[in-house]
């Protein structure tokens, strides 16, 4: 009988990298040389960490080095943690509150400065997907709460077929709304103001003939703060008020491509690696993984940690928030294991 073979192990790398940014906002990118791993795509300028250097120094060195520049390190953006093929990566990217001096390739590398909203279009080594969700993406992901006890509705109001005038006509005239409707969109309205700039609709056990009604109403006003919308699960009903769809992870199972046309945001519930798998076959935009912590909504669920939910995250490149027993306190420590943010109910709620 032969030996087991060991896997070959693997590398484990720590880099930082720099959010460096011009007068006009732009930020800087530079393209791998070729006969290095991940050649000709685009990076946040930075390198390894040497045994014995802080973070800050080994990034004001690989600075120093590759552009010419004295940096001066500010606020830490993410932690990316990233399986590639042959090795471990740990990211940690900086922003650079400051610089002197003019920035070359002095390593014969490509330099680009990019206005943050165009980042997405460069092609970068897959670490960098949350890094530039990160940059520009909400970090609180509010889930919407049961809208509770329902009021009567008119035989008008179970016609969904025109959404559109429905939630028009009770734009003008609240009445429709049972009182419970109009507290939890008065709570709504509370969130937006807070900032909230990410909202997933989600009514789990609202009447389903009020719900299209009452969802048109919120999308409305989460449209007017500039909040992005998903609705909960309802690929029709996404599709009629023109917004996004989150995917719960008992239909990332289903469709075989993604279920939205591009441009439209698709968010997925994860519980496992197979489920944020399939999320990134999916090509949705983000995922929400957990549960983290132990919560009232989840009695007899301990919660997987920060460390698993690393090594999760670590084997897919998408944007993921941790959900569960989280809120404000837990942000600083979901970007230091690679999370975009926090996903919640009760920490966001107006
Ligand atoms: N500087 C930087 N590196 C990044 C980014 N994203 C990302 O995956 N990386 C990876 C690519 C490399 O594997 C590693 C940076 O290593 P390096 O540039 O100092 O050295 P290298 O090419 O010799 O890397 P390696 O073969 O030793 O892994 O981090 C990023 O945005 N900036």
């Amino acid at each position: 009988m032969s030996a087991p073979v060991a896997e070959p192990a693997r590398r484990s790398i720590e880099v930082v990298a720099g959010v460096i940014r011009d007068a006009r906002g732009r930020i800087l990118l530079a393209r791998r040389t070729e006969g290095r791993d991940l050649a000709g795509r685009w990076e946040f300028p930075g390198g390894k960490r040497e045994p014995g250097e802080s973070p800050e120094g080994a990034l004001v060195r690989e600075l120093r080095e590759e552009l010419g520049i004295e940096a001066e390190i500010g606020d830490h953006v993410i932690t990316v943690p990233q399986q590639y093929p042959d090795k471990h990566l740990s990211l940690d990217v900086r922003e650079v509150r400051a610089f002197s001096g003019t920035a070359r390739g002095r390593e014969g590398q490509a330099l680009v400065w990019v206005p943050p909203h165009k980042l997405a279009a460069y092609e970068m080594p897959p670490a960098d997907v949350p890094v530039v969700a990160a940059l520009g993406q909400p970090d609180r992901y509010l889930v919407t709460p049961e809208p509770g006890a329902t009021g009567v509705l008119s035989a008008v109001d179970r016609v969904v077929g025109n959404l559109g005038q429905i939630g028009q006509r009770l734009r003008r005239d609240p009445q429709p709304l049972s009182p419970a409707e109009q507290r939890w969109l008065q709570a709504l309205d509370r969130a937006l103001a807070s900032g909230i700039r990410r909202v997933q609709l989600r009514a789990h056990g609202h009447d389903p003939a009020r719900w299209p009604l009452l969802a048109a109403v919120a999308a409305e006003r989460c449209r007017a703060a500039r909040a992005e919308v998903l609705v909960n699960g309802d690929a029709t009903l996404a599709a009629q008020l023109s917004v996004g769809l989150h995917l719960r992870a008992a239909q990332l199972v289903e469709p075989a491509r993604r279920p939205m046309p591009d441009g439209v945001p698709v968010g997925a519930s994860c519980h496992t690696l197979e489920d944020l798998r399939r999320a990134q076959d999916l090509g949705c935009d983000f995922a929400v993984l957990g549960t983290l912590k132990p919560t009232p909504s989840h009695p007899g669920e301990p919660g997987i940690g920060w460390d698993a939910f690393a090594r999760l995250r670590e084997a897919v490149s998408l944007p993921i928030y941790a959900i569960g027993g989280l809120g404000a306190a837990d942000l600083p420590e979901a970007r230091r294991h690679g999370a975009q943010g926090i996903a919640a109910i009760r920490a966001w709620w107006g």
